[in-house]
């Protein structure tokens, strides 16, 4: 048991170690999280808030262990293992994307009744 939260936590910390993205996607969520705090989001706002955040994170470490598994299989150019990479990192822009709206979703409202 105890090993099993050690090693996540070693994959999660080599993801953000390989990840320039990683870190940066940090950095949003952190502004999210503070505009949130500061705009006073409702409850299930918050709820599509982290769903977001966590979506995002949960892709880049996945996309961290394909990336890995394909250097470690195909260290020479092949279609799969392009496949593989592109698919992975599909997954990121997906959920991005979908980042994206849920913040212009939430935040929008909020930041629009601030305006005179
Ligand atoms: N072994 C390979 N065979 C074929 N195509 C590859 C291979 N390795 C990488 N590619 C292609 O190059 C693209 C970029 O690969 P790379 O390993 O730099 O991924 P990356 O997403 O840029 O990783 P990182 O975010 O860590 O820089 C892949 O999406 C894929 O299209």
């Amino acid at each position: 048991m105890l090993c099993a939260f050690r090693c996540a936590g070693r994959g999660i910390a080599y993801a953000f170690a390989s990840q320039r993205n990683l870190k940066i996607q940090l950095a949003v969520a952190a502004l999210a999280v503070a505009a949130g705090l500061i705009l006073g989001i409702s409850r299930t706002e918050w709820l599509a808030v982290v769903l977001a955040i966590m979506v995002v994170a949960v892709s880049e470490v996945v996309n961290t262990a394909v990336e890995s598994v394909t250097d470690l299989a195909s260290p020479d150019w092949h279609p799969l293992a392009r496949a593989a990479k592109d698919a992975g990192a599909g997954a990121v822009l997906l959920a991005s994307a979908g980042s994206v709206a849920v913040g212009l979703i939430v935040f929008a409202p909020h930041l629009l009744a601030l305006l005179p």
